[in-house]
Order: C-alpha cells, then sequence, then structure tokens
C-alpha cells in the first residue's frame, strides 16, 4: 500500500510555505526521492513520519491517516523513518540503541533484542553490538540508524539520505539491504546521489519548491535528458531538465 498526502500545507514558524496543498501518491516498491537543496524532501519525509502535523490536510497509508488519533498508533507502526541527523543515545550500547527503536514502535522486549541483531547484520554492524553508540564513526552511526529503521516490520521505509557519508562498500551494503526487502515492503529514499537510479531503483520523484515536477518508472525519467545525452550521464541530465531554471519557469 503507497503513502498519500492530500492537501497537505505546511511551512515552518514565520518562513513561507513549504508545502502548499500537496495532494500526490508516492510510487511503492523501491522510490528514489530527488530534489534540489531546500526543495523540501526531509519536510515530505517527516509528515509522513508523523515527526511533523501538516496545517491542512493529511497523510494516510490504506485506510490509516494521521490526522485521526486513533489511527496514530498503527499507523506509525508500519512507517519507519531515518532521519537526516542521527544522533547516538548516550549510555546505550548499539545493539540497545537499536532494540529501543524497535520497542518505540510497539516490539516486545525480547523481540526488539532479538531482531537488533539481525538488523545490525543486515547493515554489517553486529561485531560493534557491544559498543557505546557514543563511540562510532559518523558513518557506524549511520549505518545504526538504518538497522533502527530496519528493526521492526514497517510496510514503508522513509530513508532521508541514507547514504549520506557513506563510504562505496557500505553504499553497497545498504543498497542490498534494500534489495533484500520482502515485497510488501516500500521504500522512499532521499539522496542527492543520482549515479546508480538505474540499477537500484523501480521509480523515482522529483520535487521542486515543494511541488512534484515528476513521478514514474526510472525508464522515463531518464526520457528527460536531452537526446544524444551520454549513457552515463543520462539521469542527471534528466534531473537538471526536471529541476533547472527552464523547469521552474514554466511551472
Ligand atoms: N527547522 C526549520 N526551520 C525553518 N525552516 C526550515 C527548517 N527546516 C527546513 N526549513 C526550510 O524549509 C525548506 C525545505 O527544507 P527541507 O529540509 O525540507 O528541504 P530538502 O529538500 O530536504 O533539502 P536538503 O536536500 O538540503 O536536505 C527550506 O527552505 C529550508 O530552509
Amino acid at each position: 500500500m503507497p503513502i498519500t498526502f492530500q492537501g497537505c500545507s505546511f511551512g515552518y514558524r514565520r518562513n513561507r510555505p513549504v508545502l502548499h496543498d500537496l495532494t500526490f501518491t508516492f510510487p511503492t516498491g523501491r522510490t528514489v526521492f530527488l530534489g534540489v537543496n531546500g526543495a523540501g524532501k526531509s519536510t515530505v519525509l517527516s509528515l509522513a513520519a508523523t515527526v511533523r502535523t501538516p496545517a491542512t490536510g493529511h497523510v494516510s497509508h490504506g485506510t490509516l491517516r494521521t490526522d485521526r488519533r486513533s489511527d496514530l498508533r498503527a499507523y506509525r507502526r508500519r512507517v519507519a523513518w531515518l532521519p537526516q541527523q542521527v544522533h547516538p543515545v548516550p549510555g546505550l550500547t548499539v545493539r540497545e540503541q537499536v532494540a529501543y527503536a524497535g520497542w518505540l514502535k510497539g516490539m516486545r522486549r525480547g523481540d526488539a533484542r532479538r531482531q537488533a541483531l539481525q538488523a545490525l547484520a543486515q547493515v554489517e554492524m553486529e561485531e560493534f553490538a557491544d559498543h557505546r553508540a557514543t563511540q562510532l564513526s559518523g558513518g557506524q552511526l549511520r549505518r545504526v540508524a538504518i538497522a533502527q529503521a530496519l528493526v521492526h516490520d514497517a510496510e514503508v521505509l522513509l530513508l532521508d539520505e541514507p547514504t549520506a557519508g557513506l563510504d562505496l562498500r557500505q553504499r553497497r551494503v545498504f543498497q542490498d539491504a534494500l534489495d533484500q526487502l520482502p515485497p510488501h515492503v516500500h521504500a522512499i529514499v532521499s539522496t542527492h546521489d543520482v549515479a546508480d537510479v538505474e540499477t537500484d531503483f523501480e521509480h523515482v520523484v522529483v520535487l521542486d519548491g515543494g511541488q512534484i515536477m515528476f513521478t514514474g518508472p526510472v525508464a522515463d525519467f531518464l526520457d528527460h535528458a536531452p537526446a544524444g545525452t551520454p549513457e552515463t550521464r543520462r539521469a542527471e541530465e534528466a534531473f537538471h531538465a526536471l529541476t533547472g531554471p527552464e523547469a521552474a519557469w514554466a511551472s
């Protein structure tokens, strides 16, 4: 089941609105979420994660709506969120931090501890399970945060720049973890890295100035690159064609 935005508007205090009456359904499967700095990607993901509340409208997953208090608990169990800023929890080991994330999502303590090890293995961090989370490098901490998103059986993963700061090998490990998700689990991954869009994702969503400029399969996205663009630059050029000055003018 997809995540749907219905008439969502949102602005940070006193600033001009970031989203205005956004109505949009994210594709299912593995979706890459693109946009220039400040386009509104993190804002969209945080609304879908119920970390922020839209001024108007709501987000839904199936019949569950974020504006119905009685739905919130069940909605949050279905949705996992990896924020851009990741913080270690002082005093907790890596395994405890991941298990804690699962417990917050309603898992039993024992299940959360067991699943935490499995999630850490998915990001090659099991050897750090007993280390203090505060002693990790930035990239290691990000991998722990990915494990936090994977630990409970969410149906939608909202991952905000999960590979920022990861080395090439760990980017591949992350991608393998995405590839191994069960078919009913959907991932929305925001990134500035368009190089591997074709191999790693099924769908593309492009946001610009809080508006959806494109949504569709990767092949259709790549078709926006000007004719004659070399294969290796098609994703980048397609992105520029959709978000460049002319695209902004046309909208
Ligand atoms: N906490 C905040 N307070 C005020 N304004 C904010 C805050 N967070 C984001 N903004 C503003 O909201 C707009 C959208 O920001 P957002 O972080 O959602 O974009 P983004 O596409 O995720 O950008 P990036 O790629 O740089 O992470 C920007 O103009 C930004 O300056």
